[in-house]
């Protein structure tokens, strides 16, 4: 029996701390979690420690990216500055919001270099990496936004299409517009990790909004 409550009330709290936007897994930020458990005791930190190394998946699901693979997950997406000085912008902002995604950030800037090198850290050792940093802050703004909804990072990369636009289908952003992978105009985050690094790296997590569009429930449900 208090086996049972201890593990229902320790489940809410991993549960409500794992669900404050972080730019860290959510296992990272359950941490205090189980350092307030310490100060309840040992024995309820030990059994805290065991329920994280017991449910991983949980604990790891919700970061400032939301809820992986729900209706709260979230995309980050970048219109790169060839979009912006091709003047696509509204376009492709369309094609997300008649989707049915919910746009919770949206800003203009030209990233400095040291943001445009740790937002493409990955491929700090391709050939491609000087150049596409350079295009990335060429002084033309892109346009950072956080996109909301239901499998919104899958799709979203289906939205934009390849990464090379001749590989792209012909209905996605870069198989309608971009003919080149130099200057393939958006980026889209391509995983769940990704998507927190990237969140974290170009927002606050105040710049982030709450709120329900008015036809959310007629595009998210399943039922
Ligand atoms: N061979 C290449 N030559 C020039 N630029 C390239 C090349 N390959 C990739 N890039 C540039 O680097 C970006 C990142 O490459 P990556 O392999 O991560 O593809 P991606 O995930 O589709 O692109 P992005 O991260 O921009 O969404 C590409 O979008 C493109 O702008």
């Amino acid at each position: 029996m208090f086996a049972n409550s201890l593990r229902q009330g320790l489940r809410t709290a991993s549960r409500s701390s794992a669900r404050a936007f972080s730019t860290l897994p959510a296992r990272a930020a359950a941490r205090p979690s189980l350092g307030a458990g310490v100060a309840m005791g040992a024995a309820v930190a030990g059994y805290a420690m065991y329920e994280a190394s017991r449910s991983p998946l949980l604990l790891e699901s919700k970061t400032i990216a939301g809820e992986k693979g729900t209706a709260s997950e979230r995309s980050f997406v970048m219109i790169k500055p060839d979009g912006v000085s091709r003047q696509l912008v509204g376009k492709i902002i369309s094609r997300f919001e008649e989707r049915g995604y919910k746009l919770v950030a949206v800003k203009s800037l030209t990233p400095s270099e040291a943001l445009a090198k740790e937002h493409y850290s990955d491929l700090s050792a391709r050939p491609f990496y000087a150049g596409l940093v350079k295009y990335i802050t060429s002084g033309t703004p892109v346009v950072a936004m956080v996109w909301e909804g239901k499998d919104v990072i899958k799709q979203g990369r289906r939205i934009v299409g390849a990464t090379n636009p001749q590989d792209a289908d012909p209905g996605s952003v870069r198989g309608q517009y971009a003919v080149s992978v130099g200057r393939n105009l958006i980026h889209a985050s391509d995983a769940f990790d990704s998507a927190t690094k990237e969140i974290g790296l170009w927002f606050a997590p105040e710049e982030l909004s709450d709120y329900e569009p008015i036809a959310w429930p007629w595009v998210m449900a399943d039922n």
